[in-house]
């Protein structure tokens, strides 16, 4: 009877007894989930080959949630994608993981992408879509995904392109999610910010007009690869106050939490002063090299007023220089101070309103950028956005700027670049003759003693005139030229000494009696 009973069951509708199901033994089960999973998967792939993008995305979608149903994953993962709201920006953070993963980079990855590097003839990879990177980190271990989401699947209604929607997914184990959070993106953000700036080409920008049949026209910067080969090295100038820019340089470049606790923004002011050819201009690249910086050449006539000023400073990135050459031609700040300096009676009042309401004469200025929007630009509150920034006005005229524009604080060091010295020359023999001593160099010495020539003429003079030119001809060059302009100046001296010499009042007492007599007889 019970055998019975246990090979038939009851049929619940009829109440007839039919033969019960033998239970499935463990390989039975086995076999019949891997061949379920095997048909899923193949069906799977199917889908992925042949069906279109959109459709693709949505199975892809409802394929991971089922997977995470019936086999509970461990991991979790976080994706980062390129752009954050509405394609508006960039993620930053995108940008260090690439190029912290570029660097994680193993021999045997296949999908590459490549990218013309710091050096215009080298090659930067990174990992390409579908590659994957594993990373190591306090023992734990890190799996980098890049991939995309195709453009046309994606449903915003977004006035940008529907571009493809790049991103990096980190996966890891669930028993690592804090190590994550508390260290390891840090840690990656740090690195491939780092990687980022030693690899990038640094850049020139300049501020031109943007499209013209724009609503809005405005500047915007455009920009270049910044190749100016100067250094320190090759600027001709007294060696100490050369080392003492330096390391100030240096000082200001390494000094983030120095800023950050005396509560000040992380820029600093320089102003470069002198005649014309002295090498400000050398001196900004050189900069720029020595501190790996981009270059932001600020065309301020081009600016329309203060709130396009403002925008364009929100746009520069930290680790640059931000130049605004011959500040005295850029605008009339010279000429606002002049209309005030009129106004004897009330003149702090008064140097205030017409900076703030430029009138008739300042008009025909076309940019409408006044003092207060130049100062609010160097350190007004925007100034702070960005960090580790110099900023460096030159000019040929230190005596026409408002004393208020180049005050210490805002113009933190001033630099004077001045005429050719002994010293001076003796950088620019060794660049341009790879001459560090000659016999002419004393007689060379004794005149720069007594003659103010710029460094870019002395450097014309250096400069060979043909191949085979020996260095010899070229100082002779340089000797007779410092004679001709020693020569000049003397000329120019005597002359101005004829015109400034007052004439000679002769005492009535000293005149001889007959000259006196004879006048007076003429008289009568
Ligand atoms: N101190 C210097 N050391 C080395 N080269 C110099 C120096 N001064 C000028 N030169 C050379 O002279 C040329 C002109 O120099 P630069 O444009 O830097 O002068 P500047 O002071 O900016 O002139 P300006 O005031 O007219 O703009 C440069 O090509 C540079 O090679």
């Amino acid at each position: 009877m019970g055998s019975i009973t246990r090979k038939y069951k009851m049929n619940r509708n009829d109440g007839k007894a039919v033969p019960r199901k033998k239970p499935m033994t463990m390989t039975e089960i086995l076999t019949s989930t891997s061949s379920t999973l095997a048909t899923i998967m193949f069906a799977w792939s199917i889908i992925r080959q042949y069906s279109p993008q959109g459709l693709r995305q949505y199975f892809q979608t409802y394929f991971s949630k089922f997977m995470d149903y019936i086999y509970p994953s461990p991991y979790v993962r976080i994706a980062i994608y390129e752009f954050v709201g509405d394609r508006f920006s960039r993620n930053k953070a995108f940008a260090a993981v690439e190029a912290y993963l570029s660097d994680k980079l193993s021999d045997d990855a296949k999908r590459l992408k490549a990218e013309v590097g710091e050096s215009k003839n080298n090659f930067s990879l990174s990992m390409d879509e579908y590659e994957r990177v594993t990373d190591e980190y306090e023992n734990a271990e890190f799996w980098w995904t890049s991939s995309k989401i195709a453009g046309s699947a994606t449903k915003s209604l977004s006035l940008y392109p529907d571009t493809d929607r790049r991103f990096y997914q980190l996966k890891f184990h669930k028993k690592h999610r804090e190590l994550v959070k508390e260290s390891y993106l840090k840690h990656v953000l740090k690195e491939g910010k780092e990687i980022r700036v030693n690899r990038r080409r640094r850049k020139l920008y300049t501020n031109g007009t943007g499209n013209r049949w724009l609503i809005h026209r405005s500047t915007t910067w455009s920009e270049v690869y910044f190749e100016h080969p100067a250094s320190f090295d090759t600027i001709g100038m007294d060696p100490i106050k050369k080392q003492e820019i330096i390391e100030d340089l240096l000082t200001f470049s390494q000094s983030k939490e120095y800023y950050a606790r005396i509560g000040k923004a992380w820029k600093r002011g320089y102003l470069l002063y002198g005649p014309p050819g002295t090498g400000k201009s050398t001196m900004i690249a050189a900069m720029a090299n020595l501190l790996n910086y981009d270059v932001y050449d600020l065309e301020l006539t081009a600016v329309k007023d203060n709130t396009e000023l403002r925008k364009l400073l929100i746009e520069t990135t930290s680790k640059s220089i931000i130049v605004i050459e011959d500040i005295d031609c850029s605008l009339e700040f010279t000429k606002q101070r002049k209309i005030v300096e009129k106004k004897s009676s009330n003149e702090e009042k008064e140097k205030k309103k017409a900076i703030k309401e430029p009138k008739k004469e300042e008009e025909e200025v076309k940019s409408k950028v006044t003092l207060s929007g130049l100062l609010n630009f160097i350190d007004g509150i925007w100034s702070a956005c960005g960090g580790e920034r110099l900023i460096v006005f030159t000019t040929n005229h230190l005596e026409k700027l408002d004393p208020a524009l180049i005050r210490r604080g805002r113009m933190d060091k001033h630099i004077e670049l001045s005429y050719c010295s002994y010293e001076a020359f003796k950088v620019l023999a060794k660049n341009y003759l790879n001459v560090e001593t000659h016999e002419l160099f004393e007689e060379i010495k004794e005149l720069f003693n007594n003659v103010k020539m710029s460094p870019a003429d002395v450097a014309e003079n250096l400069m060979p005139k043909s191949r085979e030119e020996a260095e010899e001809h070229a100082l002779r060059r340089l000797i007779g030229s410092l004679e001709e302009t020693k020569r000049v100046a003397e000329e120019k001296k005597k002359e101005k000494s004829k015109e400034t010499s007052p004439p000679k009042i002769v005492d009535e007492k000293e005149r001889p009696s007959e000259i006196v007599k004879e006048e007076e007889s003429s008289l009568e």
